[in-house]
């Protein structure tokens, strides 16, 4: 495992937003609490290995908006399903990293010993579906990875603060880093005086390569529907990458903004490494932990939204009765009470599942909550629940070995993890419904539950279903 807190500086900035703060007016709040915070770095003295954070209140902002107009460092982004927490960060103070999925745990209680207890210290945190390469188009996004943001915009209900901070290990270090968030607080584009909305994208797509085809995928289902109905596995999902080029570099953060605005009851998120920036909006929650308290929730089986009150109520009755949707479902809650019991001293999960509505489509849903036995913290809850059955398979490693078979590109972080993890409270979702931007390329993803009963042509129209979001959002 590698810890390091130079942020790296290696990517073209995308075109910062038009609109500018202006002298006066709204601005100078933002300004007086920028000079207060570079004030309090200034006057910082050195303590090895002291954890070091500077924190003021600021005027309400569009933490997208503003990533948006900071380009220049790696940036990376987070908002709540519900929309309580966003987290903006530029830098990294601290970058704690690790080159398999068996060094995920350690990581995570590397970075609980790091915070020590500080709530207010909030970390990015990625991890891959499995034990990725990090190399080709994944380079930069290692098997597990965690950011401490050297600036970070943060919006809660009781208000915005913007904070910056420094961990260094030598005086020398020391002195250079704050240097260098010194110069980055003094370059800080301000947030506009009022968010823009996403202008509607003038890029245009040259070229585009599927892994799948509508028959290729058929092929494929129907072999893994053989497996199944041999009794070797209940149930593998299978996913596909779809390649886009465009005429000109895709503004990611813009894309984004766009993306996120047309997915309602989604966690959506960013981060850029090595100037390529993988990001979605997820519908799906892997656990939220408050103390020794943890929400999770089985999310499978899709059908789409009706054009009509009417025909949307009839489809979500299809998701409550037809078989196939309801078994697809059942794997994945099984799974998870399985895998959560031997950590928890409690847990409760509703009889029925409801339906949780997204724009275009809408999923089974049933929300389970613990209480976990003393000790037992984010390391044990990652590592016994992901990857579950709603984006790998049941049983497990079966489901891998197909997937290992029939996919032929490399997941990354695509059906990986990312989120948020304070000591007191952290937040992680399954990276679904994402994509990985790189200049004038993007990589996005969809996979589908595979059950007996799975149609193959409904499979193939949900992969494309899952992936349309993604594609309005860059055309705009
Ligand atoms: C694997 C994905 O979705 C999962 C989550 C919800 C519903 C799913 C389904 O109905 O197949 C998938 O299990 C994806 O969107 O890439
Ligand atoms: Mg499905």
């Amino acid at each position: 495992m590698r810890l390091s807190s130079e942020p790296a500086r290696t990517h073209q900035p995308e075109p910062a937003p038009q609109q500018r703060l202006r002298d006066g007016g709204p601005g100078a709040p933002w300004r007086r609490a920028v000079a207060e915070l570079a004030e309090e770095v200034r006057g910082w003295r050195f303590r090895a290995g002291a954890l070091l954070r500077a924190s003021r209140p600021v005027p309400a902002a569009d933490p997208l908006a503003w990533l948006e107009g900071n380009p220049g460092e790696p940036r990376c982004y987070w908002r709540s399903r519900e929309g309580g927490l966003t987290l903006a960060g530029l830098g990294a103070a601290v970058r704690l990293e690790a080159g398999s999925a068996a060094e995920q745990r350690q990581l995570l209680q590397r970075l609980h010993a790091l915070a020590d207890g500080r709530d207010e210290l909030a970390f990015f945190g990625g991890f891959a579906f499995d034990d990725a390469r990090a190399d080709g188009r994944w380079r930069g996004f290692p098997a597990a990875l965690a950011l401490l943001p050297s600036i970070e915009l943060r919006r809660e209900p009781e208000g915005c603060r913007l904070s910056a901070h420094l961990l260094a290990e030598t005086a020398e270090a020391f002195e250079r880093r704050r240097e260098r968030l010194l110069a980055a607080l003094e370059g800080l584009a301000p947030p506009a005086e009022t968010a823009a909305p996403p202008a509607p994208g003038a890029i245009r797509v040259v070229a585009r390569r599927d892994d799948l085809d509508h028959g290729r995928c058929r092929e494929r289902i129907e072999a893994i529907l053989e497996r199944i109905a041999a009794g070797e596995l209940h149930k593998a999902v299978l996913a596909r990458e779809v390649e886009l080029r465009f005429d000109a570099p895709l503004p990611a953060f813009a894309t984004l903004r766009r993306w996120q605005q047309a997915s309602r009851g989604s966690f959506c998120f960013a981060i850029e490494q090595g100037g390529q920036v993988f990001m979605g909006c997820s519908p799906e929650r892997l656990f939220h932990r408050e103390g020794g308290s943890v929400h999770t929730e089985s999310l499978a089986g899709t059908v789409r939204r009706g054009a009509t009150a009417a025909e949307d109520a009839r489809l979500e009755r299809s998701l409550h009765s037809d078989p196939k949707l309801v078994r697809e479902h059942a794997w994945v809650t099984r799974f998870i009470r399985d895998e959560l019991e031997p950590w928890a001293s409690a847990s409760d999960a509703g009889a029925e599942a409801g339906t949780l509505k997204l724009d275009r489509i809408q999923h089974r849903h049933l929300p389970i909550r613990a209480t976990l036995k003393a000790g037992v913290g984010d390391g044990e809850l990652l590592a016994a629940l992901h990857p579950t059955p709603a984006v790998c398979g049941f049983p497990r490693r079966r489901a891998r070995e197909l997937i290992t078979r029939y996919e032929a590109f490399e997941r990354g972080w695509y059906s990986g993890v990312v989120g948020v993890v304070t000591p007191r409270s952290s937040e992680l979702a399954v990276a679904i419904r994402s994509a990985l931007v790189a200049g004038d390329r993007a990589w996005c993803y969809s996979g589908v539950g595979i059950v007996e009963g799975s149609d193959p042509d409904a499979e193939w129209r949900e992969l494309e279903a899952k992936i349309e979001a993604f594609l309005t959002a860059v055309q705009g």
